[in-house]
């Protein structure tokens, strides 16, 4: 048997045993019975081997496993030397797929057991059928399936563990190659349908990462161990009982980077994203709906959530009813019936309460490792319990450009790290407030003449130009206040005098 693959051994003790089988028939029953016995004897101790076979087709749907298992033996024929592959691309993938070819065999090795995986295929002819076996009349129909052999002592580890990794593994690197979407619940014609019902989605090719993204070094950091410890967090969340989830608050001005950020965030974890549009909601029943078609791994987005809907502190009302001691009767009939009227008009109507339930209710957990991610401009205005921690858990302040974040840009934009204009821009961005989305337009080259030092010289122009408006603004504002304390002091002194003359009319 040495030289030879434990698949082709196996061929030849199938054939074996098929000879045998028609053979024994031959002899009286009870010889054969103490033939089969020694058989089975000599079976175990010369051929200890199992074979597992994995069909692509099962039931006449595509089997799952097999795709996994392809993707997988596809990767590890690389680096195992297999001598005929095969290179597939399909339109939702990223780059091409490597498999095995027919025939083509490989081993792998796992907790110390030695497999032996091979690629077949079968032309299925219309005898073997007994049914016109051609698709459209033209190609003959395919069989195509993986078999793996190893020794019986490892058929604990293979059908418990190897399968499970194997399926996981090819899981992982189809997650990889996918092209990433965004799926939106109110968009265009041109986006397509996404095959989920409310969604639509389509290609997300956003080329923000962390490295383009310009904040605070120190920050930045947090965040990607935050993300990276999320990401990993399987067996964690698991273990505390909580569900795999995530939720960020990105508060800031205009174009602070908030939706930029997002981005970065999808492509660091190569998640797709569902850009939610609460306006485009009828109500809870259809919020939850489009949760139920959210898939795992992604970010769920609402942008600009103090502007979306108005969702009015009902909560605060109910939680502020509970504390009152409702001694009088009275009151609390016409309080309950009054609760009772505004739930009925909030049926078919999205709510506060359906917003925090889609968060973090039970339903939020239909499906696995996501984030949710609300955008806003102004934190102030959003209703508490929406972003307490737990909902909300990291709250990131997205603010104006500083020096860190300048050199950032001066990077991405002219390929600068150092230049002697910096210390100059370092102290304006010190005392001016300026968005990096302002900073990144004076540092784009307009023309094909214009070098690094015009964009920094509009930048100082427009750095200079905001802090004249500024203490302009402020020198308005200190005017403004000045006439206002001003007549406020006439004013106090008129009612004083008249309050002593009425004083005065009394005596
Ligand atoms: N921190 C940043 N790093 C890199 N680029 C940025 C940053 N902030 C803004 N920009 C640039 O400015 C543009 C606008 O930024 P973005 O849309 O992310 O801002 P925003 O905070 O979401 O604004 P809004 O509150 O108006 O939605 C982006 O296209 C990006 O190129
Ligand atoms: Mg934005």
């Amino acid at each position: 048997m040495e030289g030879e693959s434990l698949t082709e051994v196996w061929s030849r003790f199938a054939g074996l045993m098929f000879i045998w089988g028609t053979i024994q028939q031959l002899f009286p029953y009870a010889l054969r019975k103490r033939i089969e016995s020694l058989w089975h004897r000599m079976e175990n101790y010369f051929f200890p081997y199992v074979q597992i076979t994995i069909d692509e087709l099962s039931n006449g749907k595509s089997n799952e496993i097999y795709s996994q298992v392809n993707t997988y033996l596809g990767s590890k024929s690389v680096d195992k030397d297999a001598k005929f592959l095969k290179v597939e691309k399909s339109k939702e993938s990223k780059s091409f797929a490597v498999s095995l070819d027919e025939g083509e065999e490989i081993t792998d090795e796992f907790q110390g057991a030695k497999l032996s995986w091979r690629s077949h295929k079968e032309t299925l002819s219309d005898d073997t059928t007994g049914h016109r076996s051609r698709r459209n009349n033209s190609a003959p129909m395919e069989k195509k399936r993986y078999t793996i052999t190893f020794n019986k002592r490892h058929k604990e580890i293979v059908t418990g563990k190897y399968l499970k990794h194997v399926m996981e593994e090819g899981k992982a690197i189809q997650f990889q190659n996918r092209k990433q979407k965004i799926y939106s619940n109110n968009c265009s014609e041109d986006w397509y349908w996404s095959g989920k019902g409310m969604w639509r989605d389509i290609n997300f090719e956003h080329p923000a990462t962390f490295d383009t993204l310009a904040m605070d070094p120190k920050k930045k950091g947090e965040i990607i161990n935050d993300l990276v410890a999320f990401s990993k967090g399987k067996d964690y969340y698991s273990k505390v009982g909580k569900a795999w989830k995530r939720g960020y608050l990105l508060y800031g001005p205009p174009g602070t980077g908030k939706s930029t950020m997002i981005a970065a965030i999808a492509n660091f974890l190569n998640y797709d994203i569902y850009d939610l549009e609460l306006t485009s909601v009828k109500d809870n029943s259809g919020l939850k709906k489009l949760l139920m078609e959210t898939t795992s791994k992604s970010i769920i987005v609402i942008e600009d959530i103090d502007c979306s809907i108005d969702l009015t502190g009902k909560r605060k009302k109910k939680k502020k009813k509970e504390k009152e001691t409702t001694s009088e009767d009275k009151e609390e009939d016409s309080d309950n019936e009054k609760e009772k009227e505004d739930e009925k008009k909030d049926t078919g109507k999205l709510t506060l309460s359906g917003l925090l339930n889609f968060i973090d209710g039970i339903w939020s957990a239909c499906g696995q490792e996501r984030i949710i991610i609300f955008t806003t401009n102004h934190k102030d205005k959003l209703d508490p319990a929406l972003i307490r921690r737990g909902r909300m858990d990291m709250h990131i302040e997205m603010s104006y450009c500083r020096y860190e974040a300048f050199k950032v840009l001066a990077k991405n934009y002219l390929n600068l790290e150092t230049h002697p204009l910096f210390q100059q821009i370092q102290g304006l961005l010190e005392e001016v407030d300026m968005s990096p989305c302002d900073v990144a337009e004076n540092l784009m080259l307009k023309n094909a003449s214009g070098g690094p030092q015009i964009c920094l010289d509009n930048l100082i122009q427009a750095l200079k130009e905001a802090k004249m408006k500024a203490n302009k603004d402020s020198k308005q504002d200190k005017d403004k206040a000045k006439k206002n304390s001003k007549k406020i002091k006439k004013l106090s002194s008129k009612l004083f005098r008249s309050y002593g003359s009425v004083q005065k009319l009394f005596k």
